[in-house]
Order: C-alpha cells, then structure tokens, then sequence
C-alpha cells in the first residue's frame, strides 16, 4: 500500500503501526474453461418498459462473464438432469442462471428453487433479483426464510434457505411444484445442504424415472426435476461422482479484479491488525467501504468500539467513518442496514461474521479485510452427553477466496489478508463437512417424518456412530420416538414446528397442561435471532436494579415471561416511542421481543394444524409452563452436588449456571437448560430450576435411554 499522509496524532499512531504486506497476487488463480457461449438473448424481463435504473441493471446484467455462455448453459442443464457449475465469485452464476432457466421455458409453470445456507444471502439476493425483473420482492421472484416468506402464487423464483426447503419436503416429498432445484453455495456442505442433496438424488429417480441418469425420457414426463449444484469453491469431481458422474460445466473470468496482499507476518492479534489495516486504507486509499471478516459477536463488538474511538480523533476534514456490524444473532432489521448507502463524505466499514462470506453483494464495498478466522459449530459427541459448541479455528482456502470475491462485486477491488502467504497456501481447500460435526438431532426427526432413516440415506459422507446414538436418546427421552425407535404421533407433531425438537416438544406437552400460551410466549423469545437482555458491562448495577423486578425466583424462563407480560401491557396501552422508552429503561432488547411477536403468530399457526389450543392459560399459576420446559429439556438436566457444581443426569459431566443466569448465586437442587456453553469450563445457560420429583418419572426413560 502506498503511504498516506500523517495527518493526525491518531494517524502518527497508525503509521508507525504500519502493517505491511506483500507483493499482490492475482485473485485466485483458477483457470476455468468457457461454456461456448454466443451473444445472447438473455438481458431481461420482456413485460413493462423500463426506467433509466432498470435499464442500467438490464446493461449490468449483459457484462457479467455468465452472460455470453447463457445459451450454451441452458443446453447442457436442458440435456443433463444433474449439472455441477462451477464458476468465480460475481460471474453472475446465483442471479443469473434461475433468470434465464425461467426465461428459457425450462421450468414449465413451475418453480425454480435456489437454496442458500443463510437467510440474508436468500433474502438479498431475491430483492435484486426482483429488481432485475423489474418486478416488486414477492411476486415472479420471492423468498422464504425461516419465520419469514415473501412469495405469492405467481412466483417463479424462490430463493429459499436449506432449511426450508427441506421442510417443504415434509408437505410435498416429491417437491412436485418445483422443476429445477438449484442447490448454491453447496461446498458449505450445511448439514441442510447435504440432506438435500441426498433426498434431491432420491426423489429425482422417482421423478425422472430411475433409467434416466442422462435426462433422456422419463416415467412420468408431467414431471421432471432438474437439478443444479452451484459454487465458485467446489470439489466438483466429488458431486459429480455423487451424482452417477453428472455434467460439470466451468464459467470463466470475473467481472472485476480484485489485488489480494498477504500480510508479511502473521497477526495473533487480529482485532487490532484488522483496526490498523482499516485506518491506512481510511487515510491511503480512495473511496469505497471497507467489509471486515472476523469470527464472532465479541470480536465485531470490541473492534466496533476501537474503531469508533479512533475515528473520533482523525482530522475534521477527513471522511467520517460508519461502522456497521453484521452477525446472525443481530436482529435482520439491523443486519439490513449494510446494504443502505452511507451518508456523503462517509466511508462505511461493514464488521461482519461468515454470514456475508458466500453469495451477497454489498453495495458499495472495494475493500475486504480478511482475519482469516471463523467460528464454527462443533458438536462434542463425548462431552457432557454431547453438545454443539462454537470454536475459533483457522478459515479454509475456499472461505478466503469467497471473502476476497466480496471485494470485486461492482468494480476493481483489494483484499488485505492478515495472514502469510504461506498460511494460505497450507490451508485446507474446503471444511469438514457440517454432517459429521453438529448435532443431529433435529435432523433425524425430520427425515424420521418423510419415513427416513439417516443411517439407510445415499450421503456424500456417513455421520459418526457417535453423535447418532446421543440424538436418538435424547429423541427417546423427549417422547418422539418409541422404544422401537419408531417415530410417536407427538413425535409429528414436533416435527412440525419450525423449532428445535426440544422446545417443539414443550409446546407439545402444553396442551396437557393447559399453559400453551405461556409456553409459546417463552419459546418465541428464546427463538429470535438476538438476545432479549442487554449486557451492559459498565452499567452493570443499573441492569441488575431495573431487572429485578422481574427476576422470577425458577429461574430464566419465567423471567422471560414476565418481561413478555410487561411488555405486552405497555405494548397495548402505549405509544411507540414510550415501548422503546421503556425497553431502554430496562435494558432489553425491544426487537428482540418484536421478532418473538412475529414468531409467535408462526408458532399459533402450527399449534392450529396440530391440534394444540394456544389460547389456554395457567395465569399466575406457572408451574405448568415449567413442568413443559422440563419435558423438552429433559435431556438438559442436571441435580446439584455437595461441592455447588451440577451433575448432568444424562451424561457424567459437571456444568456450572452461567453468570449471566438468574440463579447464578443460588443453589437449587435441580435444573434444567436450554443449551451448554464450553469456554474455559461447561456453563448451563438458558437455567430454571426444577422440582426433583419431575424426574421420578423421567428417571427410568434416562436409565432405558443411556
Ligand atoms: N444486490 C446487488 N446490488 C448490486 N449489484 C449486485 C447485487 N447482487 C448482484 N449484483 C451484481 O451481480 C454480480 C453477480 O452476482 P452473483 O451473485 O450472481 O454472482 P455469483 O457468480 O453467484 O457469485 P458468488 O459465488 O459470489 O455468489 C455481482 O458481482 C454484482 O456486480
């Protein structure tokens, strides 16, 4: 990087701080063959004429390097029942192949899927590509999400998480309203994706008829099902071969360069490396936003206020700084302020986790920052009766280079990594697959639904023996499924909740216990994306004061429902502002409980389908709503020792109560949880506290289950 002037004590600071990086790199270095494309005709919705913008996007569309190879594409996908496509970040393969599928005819008067593994790239990408049809968000291109949809019966286009459609699948097992399933982003390998892939191989044979390995003829002609594996990062040869060797087609070149430096050392402090990268490319470099990849909340909050500190003392005539986080525990609201322009004469700088690595484009950016960290689920099959976790670890190759591609999205851009070299060149190409490190629970139910078993499904890689036999026994212990294993009607019925079995099963167990209502006012809460308590660190005294009136002497569940109470009142008998008013009087997260209100309608409309009545209430009788708890937490347990830690019932660890619990400080003889937490110890977090006879009946359904 060129030097930039010093023009302030702060950047004295950062100048003698300097980073320095080496020679830059071309990007990536693939070399990827060309369909044989020819001049096409794929530049637009043929309806409405269009304003100056929607021209401007219709001319973007005809320069990405997809553009010229769009016909020859559509042959091969038409030929071809499975097509693997690989090509570079922002060669338009995720807004522009579901465009000119539907725009070649190919998908009939049905729906085009394209699945991605987060919510914000399906959400973004189907505002653009609504804008690209020049269509509002909803009608001919929509989304779903989970807790949230957008589509309508004209909808062609759906771009839609994993997850949901997976769950799609349990109403319509033959996907039968879709004729081409896109599957993006798939070297993520998302536990999701994988299961989609294995039950897309299934019901494509029953679909296509099971001799039609190449696209020729099939046994039911009404009914076709394409399928597309997408991504700019793929073992391609492992699809294909998973796919009886399906057709892989490469799309080369990128619209735009990005220049790629390598730190000359490596930076164990990445936080402050990332902070001081920032401040010389605020003071060397043009115009443009600044996009930080970092691994977790902590991290963007502490680099959040570093940043903000340090803007405070640059010169007054230098660009202000906007710094906008973006993680997938923030509220969607806020996470959606990234893609807004920032005010004149402002450079923003976008703090985001893995969830902007793959497939989004935000406006405005031509910088990346890349710690070359992430977070990732981990599942300790032989730890405390087996739990997810999130550790710290090194990025793998592919996620390097999707970071990088964020930087080239409208124009040339640069991309610092703050690691060697040689680090990139030692990384692995891409990560163990989700299957064989998360959870499997919630999976098992599911597919248990469409008459599946996990062990007997064709998967690109077979999960650990392991972390199968803790999901069945918690299942057992829930209820879901029978002794036989075999799935219990109330076992559907969790199922059917967009939820996690466990809390699914609390809601199922309400309807015995007449507290539906306050179960689901609880689970919607500990359902929304960001937390409902602030942490306040240097108010900590007020936060404990203006709480405590609703401290709930059970513990954290019914302390949640006695905010939920509160707000509900204020909510019905006050302005707006004086919610907002009183939220930040109390230190909550007033989204946080808007999110649950949404979430809770969704939830009502389940309960409908399976029977439970959500209007019936405990009132102040709560002990109900803790005895559901406890049948979906079950698993979740552990009974005080003499020394105040807790021993799990099911499993022979010892967990202690988060600090950040309302029974921190109290010694009860038993409690349940909603999740661990493994730091420098195992912490329960989510803590109520439970009678021990609860477990009298429990106890010989845990003794059958281990
Ligand atoms: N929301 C948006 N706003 C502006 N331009 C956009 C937007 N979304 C996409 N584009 C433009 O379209 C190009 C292609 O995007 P697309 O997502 O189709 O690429 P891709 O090949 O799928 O890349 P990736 O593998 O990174 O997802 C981007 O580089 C950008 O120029």
């Amino acid at each position: 990087m060129a030097n930039g002037d010093d023009r302030s004590q702060n950047g004295r600071q950062h100048k003698k701080a300097r980073l320095s990086y080496g020679n830059p790199s071309n990007d990536h270095g693939n070399t990827f063959g060309h369909t044989n494309g020819r001049e096409a005709n794929h530049a637009g919705p043929s309806s409405a004429p269009l304003n100056p913008a929607a021209q401007a996007i219709q001319e973007q569309r005809k320069q990405l390097p997809i553009y010229l190879g769009a016909d020859a594409l559509i042959e091969e996908i038409k030929k071809n029942d499975v097509t693997v496509l690989l090509g570079e970040t922002g060669s338009g393969k995720t807004t522009q192949v579901p465009q000119y599928l539907l725009e070649s005819g190919l998908a009939g008067n049905r729906m085009i899927a394209v699945t991605q593994p987060r919510k914000v790239a399906a959400t973004s990408l189907a505002q653009r590509v609504a804008a690209e049809q020049n269509g509002p968000l909803g009608k001919v291109v929509g989304y779903a999400v989970r807790f949230d949809e957008k589509s309508s019966p004209h909808t062609r286009i759906k771009y839609m998480t994993d997850g949901m459609i997976m769950r799609e699948l349990m109403s319509d097992p033959s996907l039968s309203r879709y004729s081409v399933v896109i599957v993006d982003e798939a070297h993520e390998r998302t536990l999701r994706t994988d299961l989609l892939i294995a039950n897309l191989k299934k019901l494509q044979k029953e679909r296509n008829g099971s001799s039609n390995a190449k696209g020729k003829g099939n046994s039911n002609n009404s009914k076709p099902l394409k399928i597309v594996i997408m991504s700019a990062t793929l073992d391609a040869e492992k699809f294909s071969k998973f796919f009886d060797n399906a057709k892989i087609l490469y799309v080369k070149g990128r619209q735009h360069p990005v220049k790629i430096f390598h730190s000359a050392e490596g930076q164990p402090d990445y936080v402050d490396s990332a902070m001081r990268t920032f401040f010389q490319i605020h003071t060397d470099q043009p115009p443009g936003d600044v996009l930080i990849f970092l691994p977790g909340q902590e991290d963007i909050e502490s680099l959040e206020k570093s940043i903000d500190m340090f803007a405070k003392r640059l010169p007054q005539d230098s660009p202000e700084v906007l710094v906008c986080p973006m993680f997938a525990a923030q509220a969607p609201g806020k996470n959606a302020k990234v893609f807004l322009s920032p005010p004149p004469n402002t450079r923003k700088c976008i703090l985001a986790t893995n969830i902007a690595e793959t497939s989004i484009t935000i406006p405005g950016v031509k910088y990346v920052i890349d710690t070359g960290k992430c977070k990732e689920k981990q599942y300790l099959a032989r730890m405390a009766g087996g739990f997810d976790t999130l550790l710290t670890r090194d990025i793998t190759k592919s996620s390097a280079m999707q970071r990088a591609g964020r930087a080239g999205r409208e124009g040339s851009g640069l991309c610092f990594r703050l690691y060697t070299e040689d680090a990139f060149n030692s990384m692995a190409l891409s990560g163990e697959p989700e299957i064989l490190r998360c959870s499997l629970t919630s999976s098992i139910l599911q597919l248990r639904c469409l008459g599946q078993d996990l062990m007997e499904l064709d998967l690109m890689d077979a999960p650990d023996t392991d972390t199968i036999c803790s999901a069945l026994k918690t299942l057992f212990i829930i209820g879901a499924f029978d002794k036989q294993s075999q799935l219990t009607p109330a076992g559907r019925h969790m199922a059917s909740f967009p939820l996690e079995p466990q809390h699914a099963c609390a809601i199922v167990a309400s309807k015995e216990h007449g507290c539906s209502s306050e179960v689901i006012d609880v689970i919607s809460v500990l359902s929304a994306s960001s937390k409902l308590f602030l942490d306040v660190t240097e108010k900590r005294d007020a936060v404990s004061e203006a709480r405590r009136k609703f401290r709930h002497p059970s513990g954290d569940h019914l302390t949640i429902l006695n905010v939920v109470r509160a707000y509900q009142a204020i909510a019905s008998s006050e302005k707006k502002k004086s919610r907002k008013d009183w939220c930040r009087k109390h230190f909550l997260n007033e989204r946080t409980l808007i999110e649950a209100r949404e979430i809770r309608e969704q939830l009502r409309q389940t309960c409908t389908r399976v029977g439970v009545d959500y209007t019936t209430s405990c009132g102040e009788n709560e002990g109900p709503v803790i005895a559901c708890l406890g049948h979906g937490l079950v698993a979740n347990s552990a009974f005080l020792q003499p020394d105040g830690s807790y021993k799990q019932t099911m499993g022979s660890s010892f967990v202690k109560i988060h600090p950040g619990s309302t029974l921190s400080d109290k010694k009860v003889p038993a409690i349940v949880y909603d999740e661990l937490v493994y730091t420098n110890q195992i912490y329960a977090r989510g803590v109520s506290s439970i009678p021990k006879s609860f477990f009298a009946k429990h106890h010989a359904l845990s003794q059958r289950a281990a």
